[in-house]
């Protein structure tokens, strides 16, 4: 819950905006950094989570490289500082124009995810004169046991190449004079919160290391993607993820051969409980069988809950400070027109009315970075928490 001062603050701000508590992100960030580099692991963070210019600064300077996943990705972290050395570059459809332009970037490493992208890098790397330096995105077939949208190391998914497809891989890789193999990657899905899921995912990264050890491959690097999830229940409680417990896990399980580096890729678990999407309620429109919140955001603000029903934990900031102990239960939707802009049904609420503020919580991640124009819509606002003491 936010503090009175803050939401006088709010009140002042046209909605809807995404609030940042920059505070909160440094201090998740540092809890990272501190825990990786106990193990000695190097994080890249996933843009995709959240490409916001101040998020990204921050990022920067806890130390993190930087996961991407377009050209457009590639160009912002090169922008915003990130050093070459520490980008990584995945995705099923690179395009030529996205491949050539990490090559003229010297990026760290592409992430190749089909037997056809490697003779693809290898063609362009030739033609610009340049050695790419390539991990293999292996599907190892390992259940993220997370939401079937957001899964992606099933063998049923469309992400890397399957491991069937190994010892073809290799084939080409030997044929091929510009490009270096330099690892392996993995990445079996987001919001993952069983720890469980990574220790069997250890299992088949060791395996196959093993694999391409007896193969003549020196691996450099490990790559085991991100996922950690974090509590949407409890944005207040448990604000920053249990980083040493996930780190710990691969400290255990992971068997590192001599020399070679163990990469991740977090998104989600590094910016999501620093952002939520602040909104008015803009009516309270009584149903025949339910009570509805219409709020200014929408699904073209936050679309998790129409596109995964997923959960985020919704407050009335200015029912948080009266007297009033009224509790109703509302169907919370936007004004989009489509019935799926819905952020939450029969969620109980303190009774409301036009005007008040409503936080969505735990949207730093995969919030304003989805965000669309359908219905012609405004573009995403910020509030930043430092404005409160500029
Ligand atoms: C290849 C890759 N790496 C990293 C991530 C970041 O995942 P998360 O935000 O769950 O940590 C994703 C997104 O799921 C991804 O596709
Ligand atoms: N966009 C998803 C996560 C997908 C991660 C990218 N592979 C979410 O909101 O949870």
């Amino acid at each position: 819950m936010f503090d009175a001062n803050r939401i006088t603050h709010f009140s002042e701000k046209e909605t809807p905006f995404y609030y940042y508590d920059l505070d909160l992100l440094k201090r998740t960030l540092d809890a990272a950094k501190r825990a990786s580099t106990k193990f000695g692991f190097h994080v890249h963070y996933a843009l995709k989570a959240n490409f916001n210019d101040r998020v990204l600064g921050f990022i920067r300077e806890a130390g993190f490289g930087a996961d991407c996943v377009s050209g457009n990705e590639v160009k912002k972290a090169v922008e915003v500082g990130f050093n070459p050395d520490q980008i990584v570059f995945a995705g099923v459809g690179k395009s030529d124009k996205e491949i050539s332009h990490a090559l003229s970037c010297n990026i760290f490493a592409f992430n190749v995810e089909s037997i056809q992208e490697l003779r693809i890098i290898d063609e362009l790397a030739g033609a610009a004169g340049k050695k790419g330096q390539v991990a293999l995105r292996i599907n190892p077939n390992v259940d993220a046991q997370t939401h079937h949208y957001i899964t992606t190391g099933l063998d049923e998914n469309k992400f890397g190449i399957a491991h069937w497809e190994l010892g073809e891989a290799i084939e080409v890789l030997r044929q091929c004079q510009h490009i270096e193999l330099i690892g392996i990657h993995f990445h079996i899905g987001s919001q993952i919160t069983d720890l469980n899921v990574f220790k069997s995912l250890c299992v088949k990264v060791n395996e196959l290391n093993n694999w391409f050890d007896d193969r003549g491959f020196r691996l450099r690097v490990l790559n085991v993607g991100g996922g950690l999830g974090v509590d949407y229940h409890h944005p207040d409680t448990a604000p920053i993820p249990d980083f040493q417990s996930y780190f710990a896990v691969f400290a255990e399980f992971l068997e590192r051969k001599p020399g070679q580096d163990v990469h991740f890729e977090l998104g989600r678990a590094l910016v999501s409980q620093s952002g939520s999407l602040v909104s008015r309620v803009l009516y309270v429109k009584n149903g025949i069988k339910k009570d509805f919140l219409i709020l200014d955001a929408g699904m073209t603000e936050l679309m998790r809950p129409a596109l995964y029903q997923a959960y985020h934990k919704i407050e009335n900031l200015t029912a948080a400070y009266s007297n009033s102990t009224v509790q109703v239960h509302y169907d919370v939707v936007g004004p989009i027109c489509e019935s799926s802009d819905c952020f939450g049904k029969e969620v109980l609420l303190p009774q409301s009315k036009r005007g008040d503020l409503i936080a969505i919580r735990t949207a730093g991640a995969y919030g304003e970075v989805m965000a669309s124009r359908y219905n012609l819509r405004d573009e995403i606002r910020y509030v930043y928490s430092d404005e409160l003491i500029r």
